[in-house]
């Protein structure tokens, strides 16, 4: 059987100062701590995610800056920046498909990786395809509502790898 189109795109190297927004997001983020498999931090709009509530907050002007830089590949405005932090190969994300409610249904979801790089999967539901990205340090990908359709994705617990943070921007139908 042929796999259902996986709508993402990939961009290597989206943010030529990669390294001063990881140093930065080390030291100015206050990193949530209610969930076990790993970290995060919520900016923007209110954010409801994975049963977690997470009040709205003001991006970092180093935040805003990576989502102006994704806006431009996407072709849109983001508003919300969910930041997830992998200290180790144990801090994993489970298989999902991302929420479009609330969102602009034909605006994209952006993940921009710092760090160590880590394998980003895709499986169709049924589970007969399956397609490993290598998510690395400095890249953009997008993502569109199709690809919720008929693929979940998540990040794998691997052996041994350093420090990874993804920053994922969404767009909200919220902003009057
Ligand atoms: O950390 C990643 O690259 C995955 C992020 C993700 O899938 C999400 O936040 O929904
Ligand atoms: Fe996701």
């Amino acid at each position: 059987m042929t796999a259902p189109p996986l709508d993402v795109r990939c961009i290597p190297n989206a943010l030529p100062d990669a390294d001063d927004v990881l140093a930065s997001l080390l030291t100015e983020v206050a990193w949530d701590d209610r969930m076990r498999a790993r970290r995060t931090a919520s900016f923007g709009v209110p954010y409801d995610y994975s049963g977690q509530h997470y009040e709205p907050a003001e991006m970092p002007p180093r935040i805003a800056a990576v989502a102006a830089r994704a806006a431009e590949h996407a072709g849109h405005p983001f508003n919300n920046c969910l930041a997830n932090r992998y200290d180790t190969g144990d801090n994993t994300m489970g298989f999902h498909r991302d929420s479009y409610d609330g969102l602009v249904p034909d605006s994209a979801i952006a993940i921009v990786s710092l760090g160590a790089t880590r394998t980003l999967v895709f499986r169709t539901l049924d589970r007969t395809h399956r397609i490993e990205l290598a998510l690395e340090h400095g890249s953009l990908l997008l993502m569109t509502r199709a690809t919720q359709r008929h693929w979940a994705h998540g990040v794998p617990r691997t052996a041994s790898t350093g420090l990874r943070i993804s920053l994922t921007f969404r767009r909200f139908a919220t902003e009057g």
